[in-house]
């Protein structure tokens, strides 16, 4: 009795909760597929309670992730795999190389490229980033390490970035005499303000987690290594949500954020209008009257 009195108090302790939430949270993430699309691209699909969240894993330690014409043609086979399924409802994006998200370019083939190869290179690589922007359903960048050049377009091109203390955040391509060319001119100022963008692609300076987090640039910046998790966190409050109200709310702040407000107010009427007849949001006000969690299907 006294042994319970004493655990349960210490059940009480925020600490304690902590701790024991951040496990439940860690250890009951299950992968229950891996698919190799490409020797440096794994795609994950979590199963159990977290079926419906995917993570697309970078896995070439040699280069730090550097981004060849194989790993692109991996990423851009991994996010038609992604956009294909209907069963996707969140997607992750994390490196398993240790310090590093992506090192950006692969400056090593760079260098045996003609000039005409390297434009058709970086014409695809700012494609695949706009394909991976464009996914229907949201995007979160994990970022443990540097995210440099064509890394940090990428996780730009994510609708959130989650990074750890120790990241190293940069566009450094103009002290290689090229410009940031896979969206990082156009994505970054609409993130951080033009002025920022300017300073930080005309210096190259590379910030880390915690100036990230103070210019806009990262949702949440945690302390190193535990970036998975806050993303993983989020990933499943998204993957308890309505899945078309999801999509159509993606739809709507992408696209409304390119326009005028009163054409943006159509669009959020338009994408308003997909979720009328969802089965869905009865069933969300049928779960409210009925004090229960709401069971969507995406439909
Ligand atoms: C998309 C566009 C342009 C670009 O992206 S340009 C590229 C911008 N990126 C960079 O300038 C990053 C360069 N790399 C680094 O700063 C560092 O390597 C690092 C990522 C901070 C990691 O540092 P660390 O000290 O941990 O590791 P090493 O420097 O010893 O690197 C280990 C190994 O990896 C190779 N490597 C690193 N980055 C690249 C790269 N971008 N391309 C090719 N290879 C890379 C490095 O050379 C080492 O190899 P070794 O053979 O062992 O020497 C726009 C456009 O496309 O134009």
């Amino acid at each position: 009795m006294v042994a319970f009195a004493a655990a349960s108090k210490s059940l009480k302790n925020p600490n304690v909760q902590s701790a024991i939430s951040h496990l439940f949270r860690f250890q009951s993430a299950r992968t229950l597929l891996v698919q190799s699309v490409s020797e440096s691209v794994k795609l994950q699909k979590l199963g159990d309670f977290d079926s419906g969240i995917w993570e697309v894993n970078l896995e070439r330690p040699s280069s730090k992730n550097a981004i060849g014409r194989d790993m692109l043609r991996g990423l851009q086979h991994t996010l038609e795999s992604v956009n294909r399924d209907q069963t996707a409802k969140v997607l992750m994006i994390s490196s398993s190389v240790p310090k590093v998200f992506c090192a950006g370019a692969d400056l090593k083939e760079r260098k045996t490229m003609s000039p005409s190869e390297v434009l058709d290179f970086v014409n695809s690589l700012r494609s695949a980033f706009s394909y991976l922007e464009a996914l229907c359903i949201p995007t979160i960048a994990v970022i443990e390490g540097a995210a440099l050049g064509g890394g940090l377009e990428m996780a730009l091109s994510c609708d959130l970035r989650i990074c750890g203390e120790n990241a190293l955040l940069g566009l450094p391509e103009t002290g290689l005499a090229i410009i940031p060319g896979a969206g990082g001119t156009q994505r970054l100022p609409r993130l951080v303000g033009k002025s920022t963008a300017k300073e930080l692609i005309f210096t190259g300076r590379k910030v880390d987690g915690k100036d990230a987090l103070s210019m806009g640039l990262v949702n949440h910046c945690v302390p190193a290594g535990e970036a998975h998790l806050k993303a993983l966190e989020i990933a499943r409050f998204i993957n308890q949500k309505g899945p078309v109200a999801i999509r159509m709310a993606k739809r709507a702040i992408d696209g409304g954020m390119e326009v005028d407000i009163d054409s943006g107010l159509v669009l959020e009427e338009e994408c308003y209008e997909q979720i009328m007849h969802t089965k869905d949001r009865l069933e969300g006000l049928a779960a409210f009257a009925e004090k229960r969690k709401p069971n969507y299907k995406g439909r």
